[in-house]
């Protein structure tokens, strides 16, 4: 069945999430916040500034206007960076009050809300109520666009509390390369998705100082460890963690070339201030927020998070790096699986 979709925020997510579904048959529209890209997709059918190479199907149409992405809308797609899901929701329900539809809502990000430390999810609901809107869905997995761009098979998780509608998802967006599970964890899908950017940027800044594959696997391995306990502590289900938007997203981005985290990790080991990495970066480093989130979350549950918080001390106390590494390797002996 074609459903009619708007994909919002066409960064190098949305853009190839929206191409992916108008290739699945589906009517796309793809709301861009720039008129000079919704030209460029119309017109010249790429996304350069995300995107290089990328060819996007012809049939994918972008437009500035929130009215016009969501007219007729069945699905919404929410793909822009987690301290703008807020705001475009707003938009967004003024709209859907205007129109009288009510549609599914999904979300393709990975954060934590500054400040109410809220799951996006819970952001979403709360600014687009019940009565206005069908279940949400979240997705979330190893996935970097510029894979799934070259139709690398690539597997992800369609999370809701409601299972007909992760369902619906499901169907929406499986392909040949694209396979899609689903799980009714949504707090544990989240909670991993958002967390893997933190332990990722500590994986970039191993490899930039010169480490090898034993710190990349214990970092990996010890990362996963603290992101499970922080979950569970806000009642992720454990064996979420060890699903695809648990280790299998923070295996992709602990070592992938294609993640801006590991990237901004990679270039601060080089010794990079993080000022110019985010200035050159030219698109969302989420791990960066989501640091200091999870770094006020786990105080306030008295969770042990040594790693997030030697990143915490390096990104926001100024901290140099090799001495937070020392004060990790230097903590007293613990029991592995305490
Ligand atoms: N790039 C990837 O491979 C993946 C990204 N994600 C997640 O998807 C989310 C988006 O990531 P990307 O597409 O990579 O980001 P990006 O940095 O490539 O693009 C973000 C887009 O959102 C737009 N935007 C920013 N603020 C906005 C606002 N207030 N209103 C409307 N549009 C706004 C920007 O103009 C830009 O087009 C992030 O949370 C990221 O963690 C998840 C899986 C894979
Ligand atoms: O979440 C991602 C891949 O699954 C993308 O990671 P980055 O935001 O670090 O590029």
């Amino acid at each position: 069945m074609t459903e009619k979709i708007a994909v919002l925020g066409a960064g190098s997510w949305g853009t190839v999430l929206a191409n992916l579904l108008t290739e699945n048959g589906h009517q796309v529209s793809l709301w861009a916040n720039k008129e000079k890209l919704v030209t460029e997709i119309n017109q010249e059918h790429t996304n350069v500034h995300y995107l290089p190479t990328f060819k996007i199907n012809p049939k994918v149409v972008a437009t500035l206007s929130l009215a016009t992405a969501l007219q007729d809308v069945d699905l919404i797609l929410f793909v822009v960076p987690t301290n703008a899901i807020r705001e475009v929701a707003k938009k967004v329900v003024t709209v859907l009050n205007e129109t009288g539809r009510k549609p599914l809502i999904m979300h393709a990000s990975k954060g934590l809300e500054q400040g109410t430390h809220k799951r996006l999810s819970q952001v979403l609901s709360e600014e687009i109520p019940e009565n206005e809107r069908q279940a949400l869905v979240v997705l979330s997995g190893p996935s970097h666009a510029e894979d799934v761009a070259n139709r690398d098979l690539t597997s992800i998780t369609a999370a809701s509390v409601d299972l007909e509608a992760a369902k619906r998802v499901q169907q929406l967006f499986m392909n040949d390369y694209f396979r899609i599970y689903t799980n009714d964890d949504v707090i544990g899908v989240e909670m991993g998705a958002a967390l893997k950017n933190v332990i990722a940027i500590g994986a970039g800044a191993l490899h930039g100082l010169g480490y090898g594959d034993n710190t990349k696997a214990a970092l990996i391995t010890r990362g996963l460890a603290e992101i499970s306990r922080l979950g569970v502590a806000f009642g992720a289900k454990p064996l979420t963690f060890i699903g695809l938007s648990g280790v299998g997203d923070l295996i992709v981005t602990c070592t992938s070339v294609h993640s801006r985290n590991w990237r901004a990790g990679n270039q601060l080991g080089q010794g990079q201030s993080l000022e110019t990495i985010l200035k050159n970066m030219g698109m969302v480093v989420e791990g960066v927020s989501t640091t200091k989130v999870a770094h006020e979350l786990a105080q306030q549950k008295n969770i042990e998070m040594p790693i997030t918080t030697a990143i915490y001390h390096v990104l926001y106390e100024q901290k140099n790096i090799r001495d937070e590494i020392t004060c990790l390797m230097q903590r007293e002996g613990k029991m592995e699986m305490d």
